[in-house]
């Protein structure tokens, strides 16, 4: 059985934004999967899905399943102790996460405390230990998080995720905030942490690059799907989706200098989630749409090597994008080309709302419920718990 299956994932924000519109993932224990795409393609919305940490009144759908439970239909009291033991996330900008006025050692502490009934001095000593994992001086457990620097933040909320030994973390753009030096060094430690400790690794960026250096497999997202996906040096090298393509040449390789002055960029922007383009939503800005894009949805499809991609012109013998033949290129949509985000228009799949569709804010916990986090400057608790944005996906609870 796969650590983590996410079926059919959709989600609607509140005022029509279809943000993650029908994903399916799996991850194997150990494995290190990459989840990559432009700002807005709905990578931190399926983080946030995958631990239940939406806002109230997003509308979720479809089946994340860890360890064969499903996460969207449990109950409130099991999300907790899923959110500490089974899987636990990492965000960007630990100083908004972790708790000023508390020292972090006791940050890390608390979880140990509540999830594993630890004593006082056992959860101090697991933290320090935790700390020296991470590459820190246990003493530093006696430091505010404004005395020490970022990296050394991203390290304490590095240690915090691992404290109750989770199956799964989720990494969401870990590094965004820290100088490149510090980035490589982060990242060597997750990497690192995660293949001792067989613990299976979902890594958010917008950087190909560095999911390719340090994950196996690589999804692209784009407008809230997946639209390729497969072993992350092949996707990264020889991407088969266009989308993918432009992705791996817009952004300069690190140590590579020449590269630095020459990245290709894709002009525009990724669509307004609440007004998807209809047929394959990439067409507007492809350089090798053709007419039939813009009203045939393209489905994720075996594209040899076992890779998939949502391409018309990708196929299993490893077909690649033709050179802009029959291209539309920046025709953009036909008038009235757009469709309401997820009501499947043009869709084979005819992806629209599924009847399991949970409405968010319905089953929220109660508040004052998500006892064992804190809330941080951003509403984000330690180790990523973010209490105050508890997404209120409908419980199983009566
Ligand atoms: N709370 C919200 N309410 C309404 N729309 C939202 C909300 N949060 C995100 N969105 C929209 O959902 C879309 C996907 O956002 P998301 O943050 O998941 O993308 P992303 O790929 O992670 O981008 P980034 O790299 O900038 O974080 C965006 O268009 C965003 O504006």
């Amino acid at each position: 059985m796969s650590l983590l299956e996410v079926r059919d994932l959709k989600v609607t924000y509140p005022g029509g934004a279809a943000a993650v519109r029908g994903v399916d993932l799996t991850l194997a224990a150990g494995e290190k999967l990459g989840i990559a795409g432009e700002s807005g393609c709905g990578k931190s919305t399926l983080a946030l899905a995958l631990l239940r940490l939406l806002p109230p009144g997003a509308r979720v759908g479809g089946e994340i399943l860890l360890d064969g439970e499903d996460v969207l239909t449990m109950k409130w009291g099991r999300v907790r102790a899923v959110r500490w033991a089974g899987a636990s996330i990492v965000f960007q900008g630990a100083m908004h996460s972790l708790n000023a006025v508390h020292r972090v050692g006791d940050q890390i502490a608390e979880p140990i405390l509540l999830h594993r009934r630890a004593t006082a001095a056992g959860a101090r000593r697991r933290a320090g230990e935790l700390l020296e994992q991470v590459g820190l001086p246990a003493a530093r457990a006696s430091a505010y998080p404004h005395e020490l620097s970022g990296g050394q933040r991203q390290r304490v909320m590095i240690a915090m995720a691992l404290a109750c030994d989770p199956r799964l973390i989720v990494a969401d753009e870990p590094t965004t905030a820290l100088d490149v030096m510090i980035q490589a060094q982060i990242l060597r430690l997750i990497e690192g942490l995660v293949g001792e400790q067989d613990v299976g690794l979902i890594m958010i960026s917008h950087d190909l690059a560095v999911l390719a250096d340090t994950c196996d497999r690589l999804a692209v997202m784009y407008a809230g799907r997946v639209v390729e996906e497969g072993p992350a040096r092949q996707v990264y090298d020889d991407a088969r989706h266009p989308y993918g393509s432009a992705l791996s040449e817009a952004f300069p390789t690190i140590g590579d200098p020449a590269s630095r002055f020459a990245p290709r960029g894709l002009p525009g922007d990724p669509p307004d989630p609440a007004a998807v383009p209809s047929g394959c939503a990439f067409h507007p800005r492809c350089p090798v749409a053709l007419d039939l894009c813009a009203t045939q949805d393209q489905p994720l499809r075996d594209a040899g090597a076992r890779r998939r991609a949502a391409c018309v012109h990708v196929g299993p013998d490893g077909t690649v994008p033709p050179d802009g033949a029959g291209a539309t290129a920046g025709s953009g949509p036909p008038e009235g080309d757009t469709a309401p985000a997820g009501d499947g228009a043009g869709s084979p799949a005819g992806r629209g709302e599924p009847a399991g569709t949970r409405h968010t804010g319905e089953g929220a916990e109660p508040a004052g419920g998500a006892a064992d986090g804190r809330s941080g400057g951003d509403g984000r608790g330690a180790g990523g718990v973010a209490p105050a944005e508890d997404d209120g996906v409908r419980s199983s609870a009566p």
